[in-house]
C-alpha cells in the first residue's frame, strides 16, 4: 500500500480562498479584518512562521499590524505591547509568537490578552470555551488536523484516534476537539510516561504524532489502513523538517500528512480563519445593537 496525501497545502489554499470572499463582504460593510503579532527575539524559525502569517494576510485582503520586541525584553516590556494590541481598534486579533525567551512567564502573558481577540485560541478563556462546547476561537494546529482530515474524507466518526503529545499548543487540546459531538472520535492520549507505546499505535484508526521526536513512528507500529498526521517538528543538521513519522510508515498507512506541507500551512489558514470569524461576530453584535 503507498498511502495517498493529505495535502496541507492545497486545502489551506481552498480555504484561503473562501476566506477572500468572506473578508470582501466585511469590508463592503466597512469593516476592514486585521492581525497583530507580537515577536519577541531573532529565533529564525518563529521570524519565518510570523513573515508567513502576514504574506497569508495580505493574500486573502486582511490587515497587518507587525510588533517586536528583541530578545532582552523585559516581561513588562511584553506585556506593554499586549495592552496595546488589546487596545488598538485595528487589530481584530492577534498572536503572541511561541516560544517566548527563556525567564519570561508565558502564561501571564497569555492571560493579559483580551481574550476577545485571541487569534490563536490558546487563552485560557478560549480553551475554557471549548470545554464547555461554546462558540471561540479553535487552537490553529489541532484544528488544522481536524479539517485535514474532514477536507480528505477519512472518518473521524467512531474513529480511534491515538495522539502522541502532551504540549500546550498541541496535545493538550486536540482530544477535546476530537471528542466533540460533531466529531465522535474515541481519544488515547499518548506520552513520555506511556508504557509500551507502540502496542497503543497499533490500535489507532488514525495517529497524530505531535511528540517532536524524529521517527517515533515506525512502519511496525502502524496498523495497515490508518491515517497519520505528522505534527512534529525537529531540524537535522542542515536544517532540514524531521518528523515524527518515519518515511516507511507510507506504505502501511492509507493516508499520510506530509512534512513539510501538511499540518503547518492548515495551522496558518486556521489562524485567518479565527480572525475573520471574530471580524463577523463583531460586525453581527454591531448590527444588532444598532437596532
Ligand atoms: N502563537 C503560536 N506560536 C506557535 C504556534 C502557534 O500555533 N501559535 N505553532 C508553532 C509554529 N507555527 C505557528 O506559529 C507554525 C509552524 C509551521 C508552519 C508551517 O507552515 N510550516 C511549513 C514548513 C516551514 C519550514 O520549512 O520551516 C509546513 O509545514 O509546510 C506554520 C506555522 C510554534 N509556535
Amino acid at each position: 500500500m503507498t498511502a495517498q496525501i493529505l495535502d496541507g497545502k492545497a486545502t489551506a489554499a481552498a480555504i484561503k480562498s473562501d476566506l477572500t470572499v468572506r473578508v470582501a463582504a466585511l469590508k463592503a460593510r466597512g469593516i476592514t479584518p486585521g492581525l497583530g503579532t507580537l515577536l519577541v527575539g531573532d529565533d529564525p524559525g518563529s521570524r519565518w512562521y510570523v513573515n508567513g502569517k502576514h504574506r497569508d494576510c495580505a493574500q486573502v485582503g486582511i490587515g497587518s499590524i507587525q510588533r517586536e520586541l528583541p530578545d532582552t525584553a523585559t516581561q513588562e516590556e511584553i506585556e506593554d505591547v499586549v495592552r496595546e494590541l488589546n487596545a488598538d481598534p485595528a487589530c481584530t486579533g492577534y498572536i503572541v509568537q511561541l516560544p517566548l525567551p527563556k525567564g519570561i512567564d508565558t502564561n501571564r502573558v497569555l492571560e493579559l490578552m483580551d481574550p476577545a481577540k485571541d487569534a490563536d485560541g490558546l487563552h485560557p478563556m478560549s480553551l475554557g470555551r471549548l470545554v464547555l462546547n461554546e462558540t471561540g476561537p479553535l487552537p490553529c494546529t489541532p484544528q488544522g488536523v481536524v479539517q485535514l482530515l474532514r477536507h480528505h474524507g477519512v472518518e473521524i466518526n467512531g474513529a480511534h484516534v491515538v495522539v502522541v503529545g502532551r504540549g500546550v499548543t498541541i496535545g493538550r487540546s486536540i482530544p477535546l476537539l476530537l471528542t466533540r459531538k460533531s466529531e465522535n472520535a474515541t481519544v488515547t492520549q499518548c506520552h513520555t510516561g506511556t508504557r509500551d507505546l507502540s502496542a497503543h499505535l497499533r490500535q489507532a484508526d488514525i495517529i497524530v504524532a505531535a511528540a517532536g521526536v524524529p521517527h517515533i513512528i515506525k512502519p511496525e507500529d502502524v496498523k495497515p489502513g490508518a491515517a497519520v498526521l505528522d505534527v512534529g517538528v525537529s531540524r537535522d543538521e542542515n536544517g532540514k523538517i524531521v518528523g515524527d513519522v518515519h518515511p516507511g510508515v507510507a506504505e502501511v498507512a492509507a493516508w499520510i500528512s506530509p512534512n513539510p506541507g501538511g499540518v503547518g500551512p492548515m495551522t496558518r489558514a486556521q489562524l485567518l480563519v479565527n480572525v475573520v470569524e471574530a471580524a463577523e461576530r463583531d460586525a453581527d453584535a454591531d448590527a444588532v445593537s444598532a437596532g
